[in-house]
């Protein structure tokens, strides 16, 4: 396989590193000062954006120029700009996840049936805790996740705490911590009358979430256009 690399830190070092050990060509390596060179990139198996919205422009022109696989693992865009990501999958196939691991694929799963079970006398919250180096806020797990918890959002969105802010039933609470080289952890919290149950994923390293995105840029490569998701991917 050969892949093209969008942005080359934390992230982007760490799939380099991942794809050398497993003889896989990386044909081009693009970050701030270089993605204009974009452009002149022939077709590779996959393209593997771990950078940042800005780069949305240069990768879609790249994308949809050549039909090259789009594994997209950048978090923080706004709704605008994820719809865009989305319209590349009439040209190529495309995933955007904003969690590559096996674990949090199924915490998504386990915290929607639970949910369920659980129904509205359980208050929900959920807190995720990453390196001080972190953009976004919350993570674009813990957005994953609260979509996976109450798809039709028929509960309000709490973001933090602070005054007089009793809590309400029909509230799912979002807290964001930051500190140290912590690589993600994500608990979801559901507190009902005198019993607590909570699930959480702690990713122990950031290995975890390049080997998900060579694998899914390998399962993507040679499929058709269109959008897929980890659930595609692993569990059909
Ligand atoms: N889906 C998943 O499983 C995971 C997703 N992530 C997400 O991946 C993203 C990157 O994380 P991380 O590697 O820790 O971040 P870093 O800050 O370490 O690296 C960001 C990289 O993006 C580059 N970049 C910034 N702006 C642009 C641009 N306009 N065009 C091209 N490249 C650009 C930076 O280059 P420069 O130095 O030139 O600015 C840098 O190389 C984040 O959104 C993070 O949330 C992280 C881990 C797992
Ligand atoms: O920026 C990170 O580091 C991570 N970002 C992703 C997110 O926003 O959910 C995934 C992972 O938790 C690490």
């Amino acid at each position: 396989m050969k892949i093209a690399l969008v942005g080359m830190g934390r992230m982007g070092k760490m799939i380099a590193s991942c794809a050398e050990e497993r003889g896989i060509e990386v044909a081009g390596t693009f970050l701030g000062d270089n993605i204009g060179d974009l452009e002149k990139l022939g077709k590779v198996d996959a393209l593997i954006d771990f950078s940042s919205p800005a780069a949305l422009h240069a990768v879609a022109a790249y994308i949809r120029r050549t039909g090259a696989a789009l594994v997209c693992g950048t978090t923080g865009y706004s709704a605008e700009e994820a719809a865009e990501i989305r319209s590349l999958a009439e040209c190529a196939p495309v995933i955007l996840s904003a969690n590559y691991s096996v674990g949090v694929a199924v915490l998504k799963h386990l915290s929607a049936e639970a949910a369920k079970l659980l129904g509205d006398d359980f208050d929900i919250e959920i807190v995720e805790t990453h390196h001080r180096m972190k953009a976004d806020a919350p993570s674009g797990t813990a957005k994953l996740l609260l979509r996976a918890i109450d798809p039709e959002g028929r509960r309000r969105t709490v973001y933090g705490r602070e005054g007089m802010m009793k809590r309400e039933g029909n509230e799912i609470g979002v807290h964001a911590v930051r500190g140290g080289t912590v690589a993600g952890v994500h608990t979801v919290s559901f507190f009902g009358p005198d019993e607590e149950l909570s699930l959480t994923h702690r990713a122990e390293s950031r290995r975890i979430f390049a080997l998900g995105a060579i694998k899914a840029g390998e399962r993507l490569k040679d499929r058709a256009p269109g959008w897929y998701t980890m659930d595609d991917l692993l569990f059909s």
